[in-house]
C-alpha cells in the first residue's frame, strides 16, 4: 500500500517580465493505492499531475506531507534508505523514445537492471537471459524479434512495452504511468492500456495513471478510483464509474463535457457544462479555487474554502458547496 497525506509543493519561478512568482503546484493532496489497485489522476494541463507523479516516484521532493510505502513513512528515513522503497515505484514516461538509450539494443537495456536484480536476490548470472525473455513475453513482445533491436527499429507501441518490461525488472509494487499513451499512435493505445490492466491482474502490481483524458482512465480498470485535480487540489474522488456517470463537481463536469467521445454515455439532451475564463485568469486563492470559472458559483464560494468530503447521499467525495449530479456528456464523435 502506498499512501500520501497532505502533499504540498510550491515552485518558485524566476525571470520573465513579471519577475519571480510562486506556483502552488500541489495544495495538500491525500491518496492511497492498494496492492493491484488502480488510481487515476485527471485534470487539465498545469494542474500538478506530473509533479505529483514525480514526488510519488521519489524523483522530486515535496514541501510538506508524508508518503508511506507499506506503512513506512519516507520522512523517517535518510535519503539513501528511501531508495529501495522508491525503487518499488516505477515511472513510465509519456515518451518511450527518450526513455530508452538509442545506442543500446533492447537486450542491453534490460541487461543492467536484471544483472543488478540477480545480485540483489542471490540468483545466478544465467538467470538474466531467461528473465529478459519472460518479461518481454509478459508485455506481449516476441523476445527473439525484439532483443537484438535498437529503439528506432521498433514502433512507438513496442517501445512503450519495452519501457514497461524494463520497469518490471525490479519487481515493482506500483507503476506510475504519466500520460503513458499520449505520444503513441491512436491505434496502439488501447493495447498499452489493456497491458497495464493485465499486469494488475497477473502480477498484482498497482497502477497510478496520470492523464488529462478521462476516457483512457476507464480502461485501466472499472474497479479503479478517480481523483479529479484542479490547481493542485483534489476536487472530486471516488469510483471511476460513479464519477463518470454522475459527476457532482462543476469542474469534473466541465472536464467530461470537453471529451469528444465517451461511448455509452451519450444522453440525449445533455448539456455540456462550460467553464468560463481560463486557468490563468483565476488567480485569487480565497474561497473555492474554481469559483471564478464556475457557472454555479455563489457568494459563499468566493469566501469559503470547500473541503474534500461527503455530503448528503452523494457517494463520492467532493469539494463543492453546490454538488449536484448533472447530465453532462460528451458530444458524440464527429459532432465535437
Ligand atoms: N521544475 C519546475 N519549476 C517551476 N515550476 C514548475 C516546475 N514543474 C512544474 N512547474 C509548474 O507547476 C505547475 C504544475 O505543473 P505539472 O507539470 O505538475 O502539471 P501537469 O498537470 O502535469 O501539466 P501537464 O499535463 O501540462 O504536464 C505548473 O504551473 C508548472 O508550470
Amino acid at each position: 500500500m502506498i499512501t500520501g497525506q497532505g502533499i504540498t509543493k510550491t515552485f518558485r519561478q524566476r525571470g520573465g517580465v513579471l519577475g519571480a512568482r510562486e506556483v502552488r503546484a500541489l495544495r495538500g493532496v491525500d491518496f492511497a493505492v492498494g496492492r493491484g489497485g488502480a488510481v487515476s489522476f485527471i485534470g487539465e494541463s498545469g494542474c500538478g499531475k506530473t509533479t505529483l507523479g514525480r514526488i510519488i516516484a521519489g524523483l522530486e521532493g515535496h514541501d510538506s506531507g508524508e508518503i508511506t510505502v507499506d506503512g513506512v513513512a519516507m520522512s523517517s528515513l535518510r535519503p539513501r534508505a528511501r531508495r529501495p522503497y522508491f525503487r518499488r515505484i516505477q515511472l513510465i514516461h509519456q515518451d518511450p523514445y527518450s526513455a530508452l538509450n538509442p545506442t543500446r539494443t533492447v537486450y542491453q537495456a534490460l541487461l543492467a537492471p536484471l544483472a543488478l536484480r540477480a545480485r540483489q536476490t542471490g540468483r545466478p548470472a544465467s538467470w538474466v537471459d531467461g528473465r529478459a525473455g519472460e518479461l518481454l513475453d509478459l508485455v506481449g513482445l516476441d523476445p527473439d524479434y525484439v532483443l537484438p533491436r535498437y529503439p528506432h527499429q521498433l514502433s512507438g507501441g513496442m517501445r512503450q512495452r519495452v519501457v514497461i518490461a524494463r520497469a518490471l525488472t525490479v519487481d515493482p509494487e506500483m507503476l506510475v504511468a504519466d500520460e503513458a499513451v499520449s505520444m503513441i499512435d491512436v491505434s496502439l493505445r488501447l493495447g498499452i492500456l489493456a497491458l497495464l490492466r493485465d499486469l494488475r491482474e497477473r502480477l498484482g502490481v498497482s497502477v497510478l495513471f496520470i492523464t488529462h483524458d478521462v476516457a483512457t482512465a476507464r480502461y485501466i480498470g472499472d474497479d479503479g478510483e478517480l481523483y479529479v485535480i484542479y490547481r493542485g487540489q483534489v476536487v472530486e474522488r471516488g469510483p471511476v464509474e460513479t464519477i463518470i456517470s454522475a459527476p457532482v463537481h462543476p469542474y469534473t463536469q466541465a472536464l467530461l463535457s470537453a471529451i469528444p467521445v465517451l461511448h455509452g454515455l451519450e444522453r440525449p439532451g445533455a448539456q455540456p457544462v462550460a467553464p468560463t475564463g481560463t486557468l490563468e485568469e483565476d488567480k485569487p486563492d480565497a474561497g473555492c479555487l474554481f469559483a471564478r470559472r464556475c457557472p454555479f458559483a455563489t457568494a459563499r464560494c468566493a469566501e469559503e474554502v470547500p473541503v474534500l468530503g461527503r455530503t448528503g447521499d452523494i457517494p463520492q467525495e467532493h469539494a463543492c458547496f453546490h454538488p449536484e449530479a448533472r447530465s453532462v456528456v460528451a458530444v458524440p464523435a464527429g459532432r465535437a
